[in-house]
């Protein structure tokens, strides 16, 4: 199990995490979804105890990473595919983990099989490895020491599209043999497919997070007024959230009905009025997460 508590990291003045908080339990995929640069490597860092937090704290079966007496064995990480030894081949850099770690080596080759990496991939050097075969490589070093725990930052960059299919598979199934995954991704669809959970973040702050299911649902009303800051200011007087979406509507936590009659008390215009569960999980990342690399993220 992974917890994090009101983590912060700032850079400065600059708040990269503000305040995270969420946990991610045994047999659960959880994705931890965001548009570049809103805070999710910071996080996973964290937690690996690769970056010291502001404030706040990140345990991992309930000890801190860097109180892990054998970290290989408890957790698996995959942050950085392409931060690997380009001069030795994938079976070497798999050999020094597995020593490293004090796992048998003949679980080097069981490994490499399990990730795709076949014997003549593993005598090959790392620096003439694709991204797809590095993100491999790196899973393999992940699941080497049979941890209970994997925390993969964008782990699908590089894969093709049977590359993504296979890693959620294998993904999945790490969760229901009782496994605990943390995977980050700035696309959606790729999260979508494999996740029970997620944890949105936007600019450093959790802007959402529930099961899929949860968040499917109750997702509140989109509304679109011809004057939107007569309609904002309504709102806010009716004590409603509203968190202004790209496109320029408002999703606002509350029932259709209620939202109608605050903007006809108000003498607002409308020209949408919809519950928000039609458009799901996209609306909602869309929404919450609104800013400059979000159309791509729903790409
Ligand atoms: N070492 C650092 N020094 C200063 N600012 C940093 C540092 N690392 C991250 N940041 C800033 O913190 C914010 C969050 O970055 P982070 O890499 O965690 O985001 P991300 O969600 O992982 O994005 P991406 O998908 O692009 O990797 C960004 O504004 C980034 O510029």
């Amino acid at each position: 199990m992974i917890a994090v508590n009101h983590l912060s990291k700032r850079y400065g003045a600059h708040p990269a995490v503000n305040d995270v908080t969420f946990q991610c339990e045994p047999g659960t995929v959880t994705g931890f979804l965001g548009p570049n640069g809103a805070g999710k490597s910071t996080t996973m860092r964290m937690i690996c105890g690769l970056t010291p937090p502001s404030a706040g704290t990140a345990t991992i079966n309930g000890v801190r990473y860097q109180d892990l007496p054998n970290p290989g064995r408890e957790i698996g990480i995959l942050l950085d595919a392409s931060a690997q030894h380009a001069g030795r081949t994938g079976q070497e850099a798999l050999t020094l983990a597995a020593l490293t770690m004090g796992v048998d080596r003949r679980r080097v080759g069981e490994t490499l099989e399990r990730v795709g990496l076949n014997a003549v991939a593993a005598k090959r050097r790392v620096g003439k490895y694709s991204l797809g075969m590095r993100q491999r490589l790196g899973l393999a070093q992940a699941l080497l020491g049979e941890p209970r725990v994997l925390i993969l930052d964008e782990p699908a960059n590089g894969l093709d599209p049977e590359g993504i299919f296979w890693m959620r598979g294998l993904l999945r199934e790490f969760a229901d043999r009782g496994g605990t995954v943390l995977l980050s991704s700035h696309l959606l669809r790729e999260v979508e497919a494999v996740a029970d959970r997620l944890v949105v973040i936007g600019g450093g702050r959790i802007v959402a997070q529930g099961s899929k299911d949860e968040l499917l649902a109750g997702t509140g009303t989109v509304v679109r007024a011809l004057d939107p800051q007569t309609l904002r200011t309504a709102l806010e007087r009716a004590g409603l959230t509203a968190t202004t979406s790209t496109d320029g509507s408002l999703l606002v936590q509350a029932e259709p009905v209620a939202v109608g009659r605050v903007a006809a008390d108000a003498g607002a215009v409308l020209i949408e009025l919809r519950s928000a569960e039609s458009n799901g999980l996209e609306q909602i990342f869309l929404t919450l997460t609104a800013g400059d690399s979000v159309l791509e993220a729903v790409k």
